[in-house]
């Protein structure tokens, strides 16, 4: 079998629950593969088990069983190949943004001179458009200008896997839109291989080349492994009018309404089924959108 850029390998965790002679088993037998520069998104409901598998991808958490190879190597500890953003920006209070950005470079590059880590943090800065606050601290940022600097500082540090865990879940429509046409373009760009968490189809749909729907849990799988063949670069106006989006995203609200329950008991393989809804409705005619 073909060996993807990043391979899960019949990953299981399960946590001891406490007070109890049990334990939780949150998902089992979990396989699937990422190309290189491929952008991944995981969709599934509350408490399934997608921030677990994230800190097992990152190396944050062990898994109980199963491994994570990436580039050929056992992950087995955080590492700065691979670089994460969480829903709450942690990024350092007392430094600038501009040196929230050169923290993390510096550790990459710790040879780099002084000057080299300076342009090269401020060429991310200005890639996000926040060069005008680059002295400013966190607390003195807005929400979105925060998790603009934690984007940054994360693609700045080029780890060859990026991980998103929701980036954008506190921030207001508005802004979140505007950060996701920078990410857009910024993976455009980059080429970078990036992993992704989101509640959100549209954004999955406008980011992402498949998505992996995740089963209800405990013992959740990843129940399919839906292809977005929509044709780049996408646009948030406009690629609801592209041929076949409807399809696609009434596929995963069906998934998400309806089927995600049983798919936990449905599924037998620990590969999840691959789908392309565009492909399959090419023939006939587009059904209508599902109100989510
Ligand atoms: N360290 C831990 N100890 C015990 N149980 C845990 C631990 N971490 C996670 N869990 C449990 O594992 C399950 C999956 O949690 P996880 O955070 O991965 O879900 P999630 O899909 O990311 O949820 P959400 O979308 O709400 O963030 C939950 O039932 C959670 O309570």
């Amino acid at each position: 079998m073909k060996k993807r850029f990043l391979q899960v390998e019949n990953l299981a965790q399960r946590f001891p629950i406490a007070g109890r002679n049990k334990s939780l088993t949150v998902f089992e037998d979990i396989s699937f593969g990422i190309e290189r520069g491929e952008f991944v998104c995981i969709i599934g409901h509350s408490g399934c088990g997608k921030s677990t598998i994230m800190n097992a991808l990152s190396g944050l958490d062990a898994p109980t069983e199963g491994v994570v190879i990436m580039d050929g190597k056992e992950v087995s500890g955080p590492s700065l190949d691979r670089g994460v953003v969480f829903q709450n920006y942690s990024l350092l209070p007392w430094l600038s943004a501009l040196d929230n950005i050169i923290f993390g470079v510096r550790a990459r590059w710790p040879k780099w001179s002084r000057q080299k880590i300076r342009e090269h943090s401020h060429e991310y800065l200005h890639m996000v458009g926040l060069q005008e606050v680059e002295h400013r601290k966190p607390g003195q940022l807005s929400g979105g200008m925060r998790q603009r600097v934690s984007i940054a500082r994360a693609f700045a540090t080029q780890p060859k896997l990026l991980l998103l865990d929701e980036p954008f879940g506190a921030l207001d429509a508005l802004t979140r839109g505007v950060i996701q046409d920078e990410l857009v373009s910024i993976c455009a760009s980059t080429a970078q291989t990036v992993f992704m968490i989101t509640h959100d189809v549209d954004e999955a749909i406008l980011l992402a080349d498949r998505i992996l729907l995740m089963s209800n849990g405990p013992e959740a799988v990843i129940a399919e492994d839906v292809v977005v063949d929509l044709p780049r670069p996408r646009k948030r106006g406009t690629v609801i009018n592209q041929p076949g989006y409807y399809s696609l995203r009434n596929h995963l609200l069906d998934f998400l309404v309806n089927r995600s329950e049983a798919a936990r008991t449905a599924t037998t393989s620990a590969a999840p089924a691959i789908i392309n809804p565009i492909r399959e409705a090419s023939g006939g005619p587009l059904p209508h959108a599902v109100n989510a």
